[in-house]
């Protein structure tokens, strides 16, 4: 079943041509890796470059049925609008490579070769792109893994098939919002006007309840809005996840496949023969399929709600997996978290709030900067919403940095009474010598710092023990920071500088005195 032959004769007669090709390669270390020279050939080709582009993506689980199913997409697509275009039952079923067993097929991300060209209803031609994707929760993926391939699939496709057995389940849902994290943060800063993700259709294959709602798309509705609506009975983190899947695409659907059969399931020789499968599969498919892919249901991919071109989306696809805004923001935002910590972090003492702002200012200038180079998805107005997040973020850490900042400031603060006593034991000495040697005037000046002083500290102990007229108390600090920074700092100064002075020559006095003994 493997597919050898690059230019297999389909089954509605006409010939297969083209083959998948690996475009996200799966590394062995969990990486991910662009071949940008396949999707040039693919995408630079001069016939379809300047073409507007739709691409239908099927992602979900591993051994569902996704390149299967794809094939079948092949098939419509190479038939060009003939209504026999599931062909015959004598035909293998060819394209992307797809197999029974339990092993996982596909790994990474492929395209199909062949480009499809199809008229909109406008007259306009579109390029339609098919592409498969790596099954999730393989034994070999990690979670990161298994996201990395959804989102990319995800931000890539105008139409994902999000392709699940039996039915739509509680961890379904938590895996697609898991997955369409990525989505979030593009959406925070958009007012909700401009969704990050288009068309998410969910497939429900072997559904078996037709009796509560029916094969196809109404039933898929049924099912649907069931497990998506949001009430107040639910707990919040479930409301959460609905508003979350709802609020990341433009448009969701689901569609109810019925069973295709034992024969499909379980024999090992079945190569994909229409006799081999049930009427009631094929039946679904004919529904299905157009309705993906029918030149009326085609969605065009938008980034921001701007159409693209072949071309374009080969610099989306080269710069969402590359590197995304995301891991831009989020080392950005690192790199201010971290140039922070060693100014003002938990270990370091209390710095002026205006040292603190310039520090902030330069290092937030530090970190647009190192996102501004970073190389990033869809160009500058995609990455718009991430550098306005990045900025909110990075106000939210400076903010907390300034708390924390302020709450070293009071026992920092312990330096205000010393300062202000200080200044109220000088006042007191000297207004008293002034009395002495009779300079009456000098001596009334004192007993008024005093008496400022005297006010000052009281205020100040009142602002700090009750928490009332707080600002007074800083403007109080503001003094004494004045006063100590300026004139007591440099008498401390002075007199530290004196008295070691003055010990040092004791000390070499002492070892100068010949010993006695
Ligand atoms: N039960 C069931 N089996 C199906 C269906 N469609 C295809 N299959 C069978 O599922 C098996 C796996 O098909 P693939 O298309 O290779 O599955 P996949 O999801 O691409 O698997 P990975 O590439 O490993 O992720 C094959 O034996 C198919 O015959 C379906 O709707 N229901
Ligand atoms: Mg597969």
């Amino acid at each position: 079943m493997e597919n050898e032959n690059p230019s297999p004769v389909s089954a509605s007669g006409a010939l297969l041509k083209g083959k998948p090709l690996q475009v996200v390669l799966a590394g062995e270390e969990h990486q991910f890796e662009l071949d940008e020279g396949i999707l040039e050939t693919v995408l630079l080709d001069p016939s379809i470059q300047d073409k507007k582009v739709a691409i239908v993506s099927v992602a979900g689980a591993f051994r569902k049925g996704k390149s299967f199913l794809l094939d079948f997409f092949l098939r419509y697509l190479n038939a060009k609008g003939h209504p026999d275009w599931l062909g015959d039952d004598e035909s293998p079923l060819e394209g992307f490579s797809w197999r029974g067993g339990s092993e996982r097929e596909t790994t990474g991300i492929l395209l199909w070769s062949e480009p499809f060209i199809c008229k909109l209803p406008s007259g306009e031609e579109v390029v339609v792109l098919l592409m498969d994707t790596q099954g999730a929760f393989d034994s070999e993926s990690t979670v990161k893994d298994c996201a990395t391939v959804f989102a990319l699939s995800t931000m890539i496709s105008s139409v994902q098939v999000f392709n699940l057995t039996q039915n739509i389940q509680e961890d379904d849902l938590q895996h697609l919002q898991l997955f369409t994290e990525y989505g979030r943060l593009a959406l925070e800063d958009n007012d909700n006007v401009s969704k990050p993700f288009q068309c998410l259709e969910f497939l429900v294959r072997d559904w078996s309840f037709p009796y509560e709602a029916q094969y196809g798309a109404a039933g898929g509705r049924k099912i649907l809005e069931r497990r998506l609506q949001v009430s107040d009975k639910q707990h919040s983190e479930l409301q959460q996840i609905r508003r979350h899947i709802r609020s990341c695409f433009k448009d969701i659907g689901c569609f109810l496949m019925p069973h295709p059969g034992l024969r499909v399931a379980t024999n090992p020789h079945f190569d994909g023969r229409l006799k081999d499968i049930e009427s009631d599969f094929k039946e679904q498919l004919k529904v299905l399929v157009p309705l993906l892919l029918d030149e009326s249901n085609l969605v065009v991919k938008e980034i921001n709600g701007v159409e693209i071109t072949c071309r374009e989306l080969v610099e989306y696809f080269k710069a969402t997996a590359e590197a995304n805004n995301l891991a831009a923001v989020s080392n950005a935002k690192n790199l201010y978290q971290k140039e922070m910590e060693t100014v003002c972090g938990g270990d370091q003492p209390y710095l002026h709030p205006d040292a603190l702002e310039r520090e902030h200012n330069r290092y937030m200038e530090k970190a647009l900067e190192m996102f501004r180079v970073a190389r990033k998805m869809g160009g500058p107005q995609f990455s718009q919403p991430f550098l306005e997040q990045l900025q909110t973020e990075i106000e939210q850490l400076y903010e907390n940095f300034q708390k924390h900042n302020e709450g070293k400031n009071i026992f920092s603060s312990a330096r205000t009474p010393a300062v202000l006593f200080t200044v109220l034991a000088i006042a007191y000495v000297l207004s008293g010598l002034f009395g002495i040697v009779g300079m009456e005037s000098f001596a009334n000046l004192m007993n008024v710092v005093l008496g400022v002083f005297l006010i000052l500290l009281v205020a100040w102990v009142y602002a700090r023990y009750s928490g009332e007229y707080r600002n007074v108390g800083q403007h109080i600090d503001h003094v004494a920071d004045l006063l100590w920074d300026n004139a007591l700092a440099q008498i401390y100064a002075k007199m530290m500088e004196q008295g070691v002075k003055h010990s040092v020559q004791q000390m070499s006095q002492q070892s100068a005195k010949p010993k006695k003994d």
